[in-house]
């Protein structure tokens, strides 16, 4: 994430989203659809959910982060510790009603699923360097895409396998994915994709974990 960005605020989020009265409603009205769920044999426990999260309910996400001024001058990441706020939360119910889908349930079966949530801003071209999560956070992350489609790159040894993030989709780390593959995403401004560029914009993810419960990791 880049800390010399500081025009975030010339964005007008009220006039790109419009301001939404009903915004304390949060729910995804495609929730009882079944996913549309990519995987990769090299890569177990990577699974990407397609358009898991309706238009609308993107909408209101970007509004209750806007609303509640997460990102401001040069800031581009909060975060949100505990029983995570209601505009939040509904995507931790929504995930427990996924969970076989995206989790083993030994991680979907814990109680809270996730009581962290990170929100990233990342301005076009930005991006994150390749990392594995801090191991103080336990197996089972959920990445949820907003606004700009992007590459994240995972790579592990030599390997390196791009998996394209678009808005409203949701990836889900566990296991092998989580923990011996780095993901990250490089700092461009366009990500090329079976021969086609996809220009990115301004990007927002929010992030889903749960820390571990003993205090015995590096
Ligand atoms: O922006 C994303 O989708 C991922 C962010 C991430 O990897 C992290 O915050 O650890
Ligand atoms: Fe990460």
């Amino acid at each position: 994430m880049g800390n010399d960005y500081n025009n975030q605020d010339n964005i007008d989020w009220n006039e790109l989203f419009g301001s939404d009265d009903s915004s304390d409603e949060y729910d995804n009205d495609n929730s009882n659809t079944k996913l549309n769920i990519k995987t990769w044999s090299l890569i177990p426990g990577l699974v990407l959910a397609k358009e898991a999260i309706s238009h609308e309910a993107q909408m209101k996400l970007l509004q209750a982060i806007t609303d509640n001024r997460y990102f401001h001058d040069d800031i581009d990441q909060a975060i949100c510790f505990g029983t995570l706020p209601k505009h939040f939360s509904w995507l931790e119910t929504w995930a427990k009603t996924k969970g076989s889908e995206l989790f083993p349930s030994v991680i979907t079966s814990r109680r809270p699923l996730f009581d962290q949530a990170f929100i990233n801003l990342y301005p076009k071209g930005k991006g994150i360097k390749s990392h594995v999560d801090l191991l103080r956070f336990d197996d089972g992350i959920l990445s949820i895409s907003l606004l700009s489609s992007c590459v994240m790159m995972m790579k592990k040894d030599n390997q390196k396998i791009p998996v394209v993030l678009r808005p409203g989709d949701v990836l889900a780390l566990s296991g092998e994915a989580r923990y011996q593959w780095e993901h990250g995403i490089e700092e461009k401004t366009s990500d090329q994709v079976d021969g086609e560029w996809i220009e990115r914009g301004t990007r927002v993810s929010i992030t889903l974990r749960k820390m571990v419960q003993t205090l015995n990791f590096e």
